[in-house]
């Protein structure tokens, strides 16, 4: 460890330790732009397979490869210092087997140097968080609307809203809890569900359209800063910065066209010899 480093990074034990407490705040993050400003804020950030919808334009998460997860995870390690940095584990890398997520878990931690790994899924996820986290790899759950199902819920949409899919939901968050999930994001799913999953399992729970009942919160960074044009009803645009970047572009634009830009102080002078 340097010299220098005096704040240590957070882990995956001190989140688990926040259960009940002071709520845990955290956003995606994809870019080490991005991580260096929220970094200072934040208790973790996910870089999640969001990523290929938000970043590369896709319809869903479920092109989304190991290789794109692990740069964009070393490029969030390097913007950051101070919080956990959590790595989605895509569509297609973990639900073979206990040993395929293994393989792909391990090799994320080892190439990108972050702190745990998320995957998405319940009761038939049980075994393989077990299975990792006996074998040193701290997995956050991911219950409610799992996005990379996408081919077999038919749109994006919220869950548990009836008793039947309520109960279904609750059992998944205890089964992934009980296998030793560190923490379980719950999304777009109902408060009394949320609220009671939160009362029962032991792991903090953070909502994405998961109601305040939820330990923590977190949602995607660009639908936030006001940069997505679409965003699922559960998000609040504490910013728009979409807006002041296109005025930004515009001004550019216009002062290139008019040759007002660049000025003279952006023009190098020949050396004096
Ligand atoms: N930019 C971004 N933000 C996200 O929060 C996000 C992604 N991308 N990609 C993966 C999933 C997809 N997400 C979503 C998308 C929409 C709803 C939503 O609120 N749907 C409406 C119904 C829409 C419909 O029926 O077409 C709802 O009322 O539940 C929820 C989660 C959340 N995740
Ligand atoms: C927002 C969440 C929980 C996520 O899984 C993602 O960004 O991929
Ligand atoms: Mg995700």
């Amino acid at each position: 460890m340097s010299v220098q480093s005096a704040a240590r990074r957070l882990t995956a034990p001190d989140i688990r330790a926040r259960k009940g407490g002071e709520p845990i705040v955290s956003l995606t993050s994809y870019h080490a732009h991005t991580a260096r400003l929220v970094d200072p804020h934040v208790d973790f950030m996910l870089v999640g397979d969001s990523l290929g919808m938000v970043m590369h334009g896709m319809e869903t998460t479920v092109p989304v490869t190991v290789e794109m997860m692990i740069l964009q995870g070393q490029a969030v390690m390097r913007g950051s210092s101070r919080a956990l940095v959590v790595v989605d584990l895509p569509f297609g890398s973990y639900e073979g087997s206990p040993q395929q997520a293994f393989a792909t878990a391990s090799k994320v931690l080892k190439e990108t140097g972050a702190g745990a790994i998320k995957l998405e899924g319940g009761r038939r996820m049980a075994e393989t968080v077990r299975f990792l986290a006996d074998r040193g790899v701290p997995v956050m759950g991911h219950v409610g609307l799992t996005p990379q199902a996408i081919n077999t819920l038919g749109s994006f949409k919220a869950l548990g809203r009836d008793e039947a899919s309520a109960e279904l939901i609750l059992n998944d968050a205890r089964a992934i809890a009980d296998a030793g999930a560190f923490a379980i994001v719950l999304e777009a799913i109902s408060e009394p569900l949320a609220r009671q999953i939160t009362a029962e399992v032991a792991p903090p729970t953070i909502g994405i359209g998961g109601s305040p009942a939820c330990d923590g919160q977190i949602l995607v960074l660009e639908d936030m800063l006001g940069l997505s044009d679409r965003v699922p009803r559960f998000v609040k645009k504490f910013a728009e910065i979409g807006p002041a970047i296109g005025a930004a572009v515009e001004a550019y634009a216009s002062e290139v066209r008019s040759r007002s830009f660049p000025a003279a102080e952006h023009v190098y002078a020949p050396k004096k010899v």
